[in-house]
């Protein structure tokens, strides 16, 4: 199993074009939130902004559209429940994050088989949440998304794939994938996180217990948006994605009993900028 370090960080961030403009960084489209779980959305968007995503919509209940203007006004807002707004939504975007507090009403299967209809071939789609567990629940298939990113943490993946956490391993993840979107990008959330790619399997060093707390995965879907948005969808943009989440965990983790996803958002672009290349 690959380990995935440090070293990764600076083969991927690369300096910016002087000559660019946000249309270069990603078109992302964040389908997420619902009455109960505003800040899942909020914390998905302001973290991709924060990576440094050209050009970021949320795709919320009208109900939180003030919230998200407030905390994030980078952000632009359309309402999911709209099917016109959305389908011309997944249309123009080229990253699209589906699920996070999206809940598990008819409305985000709704969203899902208009995802599946409708975005582009060369579109990535990062399914989290919510749209996992519905997706499990009414046995939806995945097979005809060419760019997909599945990001479930261990209790959704046990729902997805029927493995008990226990019977999670290497051997069984690879055969559960493969038999559920073969094509796809697999992380499984945990301590030391895991990769599954074209039966490849890789594996974080960084990341703490520190992180347990509600919206740390939300925000990680913001990170690889934002990440594939600017460096494209390959293993290592993800891998890169993912590592920097959780090391930029551990070292606010040194002087905090607890990281909160908001004090790790804050901090993206100072980190981003250190592990920057200039090749
Ligand atoms: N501020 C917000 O708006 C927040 C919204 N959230 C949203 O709330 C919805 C429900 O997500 P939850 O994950 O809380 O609930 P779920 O009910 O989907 O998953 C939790 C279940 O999985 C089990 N489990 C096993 N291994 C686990 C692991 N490694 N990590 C986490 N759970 C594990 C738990 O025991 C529990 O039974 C999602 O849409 C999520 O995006 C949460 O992310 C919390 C914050
Ligand atoms: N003990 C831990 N060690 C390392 N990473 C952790 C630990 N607990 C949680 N995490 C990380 O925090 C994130 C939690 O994701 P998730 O459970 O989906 O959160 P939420 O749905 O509340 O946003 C994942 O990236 C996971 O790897
Ligand atoms: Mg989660």
């Amino acid at each position: 199993m690959e380990k995935i370090n440090k070293s990764v960080l600076s083969t991927v961030i690369k300096v910016r074009n002087t000559e660019s403009y946000k249309g270069n960084y990603g078109r992302v489209l964040i389908i997420a939130g619902s009455l109960p779980f505003g800040g899942a959305a909020i914390l998905s968007a302001s973290a991709a902004i924060h990576t440094g995503a050209g050009l970021v919509t949320v795709a919320t209940i009208p109900e939180k559209f003030t919230a998200l203007n407030v905390e994030i006004p980078e952000a632009m807002t359309i309402d999911y429940n709209k099917s016109q707004e959305l389908i011309a939504a997944i249309i123009q975007n080229n990253v699209i994050v589906l699920g996070p507090g999206l809940g598990t009403s008819d409305s985000t299967d709704k969203i899902i088989q208009l995802i599946i209809k409708y975005c582009d071939e060369n579109t990535t789609i990062i399914m989290d949440a919510s749209a996992l567990s519905v997706v499990a629940e009414n046995n939806i298939d995945l097979t005809s998304i060419n760019n997909l990113i599945l990001t479930p943490h261990q209790g959704e993946w046990q729902r997805l794939s029927n493995l008990s956490i226990p019977e999670q391993t290497k051997e069984n993840n690879l055969k559960a994938i493969n038999k559920l979107a073969p094509n796809a990008t697999l992380i499984v959330k945990k301590h030391l996180s895991e990769i599954y790619y074209q039966n490849k399997v890789s594996q974080i060093q960084a990341g703490n217990a520190g992180m347990a707390t509600g919206g740390m995965g939300d925000t990680l879907t913001g990170v690889l948006a934002g990440f594939i948005g600017q460096f494209g969808n390959s293993l290592v943009t993800v891998q890169t994605g993912l590592f920097l989440h959780s090391y930029i965990a551990d070292q606010i983790y040194k002087s905090n009993y607890v990281v909160l996803p908001s004090t790790l958002i804050s901090k993206i672009p100072k980190y981003m900028k250190k592990f920057t290349s200039n090749k």
